[in-house]
């Protein structure tokens, strides 16, 4: 199968988009696998699907596969490049659209300096819906559990450490640092992602309180690995820091690809992430069968 494709990043985080709005292509885990391998295919941290939407008040469907070909529920740096793609190719004349991915519909909006805003949709902090099994924890851990879910994991080392839990659509742990660049994220990334306790597996976030209105967040996500940037993994983060105490509304994430900016006003209330969306390069590509 000979296809074309684009390739589009925010703020390094990086993507093979395909249009199919004019029908499916039908790719198996293993032709995602290919499209997003470095060597042998175009490269990428996940492959983005534009899908002519199939409800009302929903301009597209919006579908996500991580390097490893596994289809997940969000992707926010993916989300702006989305809109980017379907503005500049004809796909829409609005500015804001609507989309529907797996989990939530999202609201879509490029902005006039050419930063792209979404509506990220409400956090979701109850256990069953990260998913979080508490059982899988250390029993003196599950004690954490009365305020809000603070979870105690071990390390390989003995050592306890906690992470602080929450879904943007997707599972995120968020664990606290003195220093980002100093955090061995290649071994605790996939320590806390080995854990029972997430039965979906999770994005590790890895997040140095700067100021109340910026931190320093490194992500080692799911089905990737550390990414230079985590949209949804920028939204946790915050999100936690907020019901933590430790950050005000708005927040700017300095991430190792780039900078985003993510509001929240509570509980109850849709998170808003706000940062870039390039296009890279269009190509063509031939996928083994
Ligand atoms: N690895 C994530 C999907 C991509 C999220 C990230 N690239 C973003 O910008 O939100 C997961 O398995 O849930």
């Amino acid at each position: 199968m000979h296809i074309p494709f684009t390739k589009m990043q925010g703020a390094g985080n990086d993507f093979v988009v395909l249009d199919e709005t004019q029908g499916r292509l039908g790719l198996s885990a293993a032709q995602y696998r290919f499209l997003a391998d470095r060597h042998f295919g175009v490269g990428a941290d996940q492959i983005l699907s534009v899908r002519a939407a199939s409800a009302p008040g929903i301009d597209f469907e919006y579908a996500i596969h991580n390097a490893d070909g596994g289809e997940v529920e969000h992707c926010g740096n993916g989300a702006r490049c989305f809109m980017r793609f379907v503005h500049s190719r004809g796909l829409t004349a609005q500015n804001s659209v609507r989309v529907q991915t797996m989990e939530r519909v999202l609201q879509l909006n490029m902005q006039d300096d050419g930063r792209v805003t979404v509506d990220m949709g409400l956090p979701v902090f109850e256990l069953a819906q990260i998913p979080f099994d508490p059982q899988g924890l250390q029993p003196e851990a599950t004690a954490s559990w009365q305020k809000w879910p603070l979870a105690q994991l071990e390390s390989a080392q003995g050592a306890m450490f906690s992470v602080a839990v929450v879904s943007m659509g997707n599972p995120h742990a968020v664990h606290l640092v003195d220093d980002a660049e100093a955090t061995p994220v290649a071994t605790l990334g996939p320590l806390v992602q080995s854990q029972p306790c997430f039965p979906n597996g999770v994005n590790v976030g890895f997040m140095q309180v700067v100021s109340r209105s910026q931190i320093q967040l490194r992500v080692y996500e799911r089905g990737a690995g550390e990414t230079l940037a985590c949209g949804t993994g920028a939204c946790a983060a915050v999100v936690a820091g907020i019901r933590l105490g430790l950050l005000d509304a708005k927040v700017d994430v300095d991430t190792h690809g780039g900078r985003l900016t993510i509001e929240w006003a509570g509980l109850g209330q849709p998170v808003r992430m706000t940062g870039p969306a390039t296009t890279v390069f269009d190509g063509s590509i031939t996928i083994p069968d």
